[in-house]
């Protein structure tokens, strides 16, 4: 099954960061310890492994439907390629996109799927699809979508809960009655690459569920300048948090920068896949901190630099112009790239930016 190999075992001699493992059927059940290993998780670093999340079998079908789309004769890709003008739902050829200041190409495809399209199918809101993905979305992709925004928001719920908010206030910036820019995501990575696969980057949106089953992943933990890998966990997905619900947050919540290198050591002799959801808030939410709504909120944001507060952006306006500086056809240099990096808020671009002597 594509992305499923495990001919190859991760190799033990590369630098990892463990990941903390958070079991989604006590968090359900509102286990005190679980809801503590998730706060400290998602405050320090961003990641950690969710178990027991009910999503195994739409994954392993996702799998399946990104692979069948994926091997699609490019021309017929083509026809839905996503184009330079920062829309994200729909094809992303390989070499479309920079995968560092210097502009080298990044050597990946990728698929993404709305969730407003899965919601309202068989009528599209956004775009149409491949026929490999209409064929799919009764039984892989709506499911998929269905059980990945319940784990979504179960989480959000907790962060909600946790950030002394009023109870809703997280939910109803990602009500499905306006569209959002939420998607579903398959990723190909073809096999012997040396290059760097998606270059460093924060995720724009809330939260991401992903699953990978090869290596690759790389993060660069908070307050240094070190990539490590974080090994796949079998049977576990690895969530993160994203630029909104940092930004939401007063900073509380770590959004950290990661990247996909070709899977290490003997794995890089396969291809790889990843199948990722990634929750984004409405169109039209600003991307601001919630100091009004929670006093825990506003004690981080008096200790926050201004612009980590208030973007001054949409969520949609947000992730368009993100997803356009990253476009080598729109490349006027390297301050491009940075602009991709949504350096604005937090600042992560300065920490890979070539330390000036
Ligand atoms: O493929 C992966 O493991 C991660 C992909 C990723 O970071 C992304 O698509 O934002
Ligand atoms: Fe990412």
């Amino acid at each position: 099954m594509p992305g499923l190999t495990t001919a190859a075992p991760f190799p033990d001699d590369v630098p990892t960061h463990p990941l903390c493992v958070v079991d989604y059927r006590l968090l359900k059940h509102n286990d005190r310890n679980e809801i503590a290993k998730l706060w400290k998780a998602a405050t320090e670093l961003g990641f950690w492994y969710l178990g027991n999340h009910g999503v195994e079998r739409e994954v392993d079908l996702m799998f399946d439907m990104g692979a069948e789309t994926l091997d699609l004769p490019l021309h017929e890709l083509m026809k839905y390629e996503q184009g330079d003008s920062g829309n994200s739902f729909g094809y992303k050829a390989r070499g479309t996109i920079q995968t560092d200041a210097s502009g080298t190409r990044d050597n990946v495809e990728f698929l993404n799927i709305a969730q407003d399209d899965v919601l309202s199918w068989p009528f599209p809101t956004h775009r149409m699809y491949p026929s490999t993905v209409n064929a799919r979305m009764s039984d892989a992709i709506v499911p998929f979508v269905r059980k990945s925004m319940e784990v979504n928001n179960t989480l959000l719920a907790i962060f909600e809960r946790q950030l002394d908010l009023p109870s809703g206030e997280l939910a109803k910036l990602h009500s499905t009655e306006e569209p959002c820019g939420s998607e579903a995501r398959c990723i190909k990575t073809p096999p012997s690459q040396s290059a760097t696969g998606v270059g460093a980057h924060t995720d724009f949106g809330t939260l991401t569920f992903l699953h990978n089953r090869l290596g690759g992943l790389q993060v660069m933990p908070p307050g240094t300048p070190k990539w490590l890998y974080i090994k796949p966990l079998p049977g576990h997905a690895i969530c993160n948090i994203g630029d909104a619900l940092s930004i939401f947050s007063g900073g509380i919540l770590q959004s950290s920068l990661h990247r996909v290198m070709p899977p290490p050591g003997a794995q890089s002799r396969f291809e790889r896949y990843s199948i990722a959801f990634f929750t984004r808030p409405r169109d039209s939410v600003v991307l601001r901190a919630l100091k009004e709504h929670s006093h825990v909120v506003a004690g981080a944001c008096a200790r926050a630099p201004p612009r980590a507060v208030d973007t001054g952006s949409t969520s949609a306006e947000w992730i368009s112009r993100r997803i356009k500086k990253l476009r080598l056809n729109n490349r006027k240099g390297p301050e491009t790239w940075y602009a991709s990096m949504g350096t604005e808020h937090n600042g992560s671009e300065r920490r890979i930016r070539p330390t000036v002597a």
